[in-house]
């Protein structure tokens, strides 16, 4: 039987990916440590935990406990088949699964939400049996989030391809963006995932209130337009961010040594090249961006991933890196570089290297939780995007909040060396990274206060949960 008298339990059902996992638990440890509720990760997979994955939810604090849905069924699918319907099929061949799960949890403890991430919404169908409130955590940008409202009306009024726009798409309350630098889903209509991304934007109206990681210093004019009544159709919006991993092995030892050759550089002076969970470069681009580091003469750390043909999400549902990464470096770049720069394959501590006093630049693809990882401890930007809406946050990120400098790529496809060792000098030692790196210490500041205990993302934080707290079971 439900206890009535137990604390309020939400259930949290990520999609597949570690940029989905990592801003979800700590916004779980938000609410259960500061607001007296308990969390279930219900969690839908494709196949086994990465190591990555397992060694995160080891360290799952008292509160928060964990189910590993068994596999959806993947097989059917095209060997190209997008990430979006892959990450959508995955949420969806779990239903009965989770329907299982959310039933027992509800007879058994106080179930008052369900709280479902991106591409999680058609989750929100065992919310309704089971009488609890569906909100949505979004993991990216109030902009991104403001483009899934948008959708279906930029949908209905569009024809041709969004890429084959003339003139930029004006989502309300951003800066005017590109047809081409929208979301990756939007870029073919005809796809599978073009279609689970209308899907899922339509289905948003049925959340009670969607959380996004973001907050009204670094985006206000999204936020203010997500949460002026009836501009986009949208349920309340609530700013909770910058909530960020600050790296689940603090306190533990860093078996990578990145910290501790960290330890031994200069204030400031490295710049951390990362293409988050799941980016990877071409072979040539790999060649290119090692001997553009070489030119450059700064110092760098570099998580390096083995190549793909094209930059893609290859390692993204499974973020350890096959083959030896570092046997695609130019022959002799390591023995050249070292003093200067060091090379680690796969899975760092990513967190805590931005967090590093000896950490002045880091080069992203723009993943959110990485951009934020950064604002949260100041560190000014190279914008790399590659895929999901990467592209989007890089924009508004040079173009807009202004903490970032945007390599260009040549004719053949690639940024090449000299375009990166300039970059990376302009960065680290110019005039423009200085500007850049005093605008995020302003927005790291920002983001200090809005977390602190009278900050306005706890504020928000609060209600929230108070609203939870105060629901009956039904
Ligand atoms: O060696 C590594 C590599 C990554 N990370 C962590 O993994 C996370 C990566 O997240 P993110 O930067 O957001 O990149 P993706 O994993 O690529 O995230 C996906 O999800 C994000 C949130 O929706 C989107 O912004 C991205 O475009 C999408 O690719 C961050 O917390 C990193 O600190 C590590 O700890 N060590």
């Amino acid at each position: 039987m439900a206890n009535e008298a137990s604390p309020p339990r939400i259930v949290i059902v990520p999609s597949p990916g570690m940029g989905h996992l990592i801003p979800l638990v700590e916004f779980a440890k938000r609410v259960v440590s500061s607001h007296g509720l308990t969390a279930t990760f219900a969690i839908p997979t494709d196949g086994p935990l990465s190591e990555a994955q397992k060694g995160f939810l080891k360290a799952l604090p008292r509160g928060i406990d964990l189910v590993v849905l068994p596999h959806a069924e993947l097989d059917d699918l095209p060997p190209d088949v997008k990430i979006e319907t892959k990450i959508s099929l995955t949420v969806a061949r779990s239903l009965e699964q989770l329907r299982d799960t959310i039933k027992s949890l509800k007879a058994t403890t106080r179930l008052v939400a369900m709280v479902v991430d991106l591409f999680g919404t058609d989750a929100f169908e065992i919310a309704k049996e089971v009488n609890i409130s569906p909100y949505i955590f979004y993991p990216s940008t109030a902009m991104a989030l403001s483009l899934f409202f948008y959708l279906p009306t930029l949908d209905h009024s569009t024809p041709s391809e969004y890429r084959d726009l003339p003139d930029p798409v004006q989502i309300p309350g951003c800066i005017p963006i590109l047809g081409s630098d929208l979301i990756d889903p939007t870029q073919d209509r005809k796809n599978d995932s073009y279609k689970w991304l209308l899907h899922h934007a339509k289905r948003y109206t049925l959340a009670e209130g969607i959380m996004v990681n973001s907050f009204k210093e670094l985006e206000p004019g999204a936020i203010g337009a997500l949460q002026e009544e009836g501009l986009l159709g949208n349920p309340p919006v609530y700013p909770v961010g910058p909530l960020v991993g600050m790296g689940h092995a603090n306190g533990m030892v860093d078996r990578s040594g990145c910290l501790e050759w960290l330890d031994g550089q200069p204030h400031g002076s490295v710049l951390f090249i990362s293409f988050g969970s799941g980016g990877t470069l071409s072979s040539g681009q790999i060649t290119e961006l090692a001997l553009g580091l070489e030119l450059s003469e700064q110092k760098f750390l570099w998580i390096v991933r083995s190549p793909s043909d094209k930059t893609s999400t290859a390692a993204f549902f499974n973020p350890s890196t096959e083959n030896d990464p570092l046997a695609y470096l130019p022959k002799g770049f390591v023995e050249r570089t070292k003093g200067v720069g060091l090379v680690f394959p796969s899975w760092a501590p990513q967190a805590r290297i931005l967090s590093h006093g000896s950490t002045g630049g880091f080069l992203t693809h723009c993943g959110w939780n990485s951009t934020l990882e950064s604002v949260v401890n100041g560190v000014p930007l190279i914008a790399w995007p590659l895929y999901a809406e990467q592209k989007m946050n890089a924009a508004m990120l040079t173009e807009d909040v202004k903490v970032a400098l945007r390599p260009k790529y040549s004719k053949n496809g690639l940024v090449e060396r000299t375009e990166i060792a300039t970059i990376v000098r302009s960065l680290m030692e110019g005039e423009g990274g200085k500007q850049l790196r005093n605008r995020m210490r302003d927005l790291k500041d920002a983001s200090a206060k809005t977390l602190s205990t009278d900050g306005e993302s706890t504020r928000i934080l609060t209600e929230l949960s108070r609203k939870w707290k105060n629901r009956t079971s039904g």
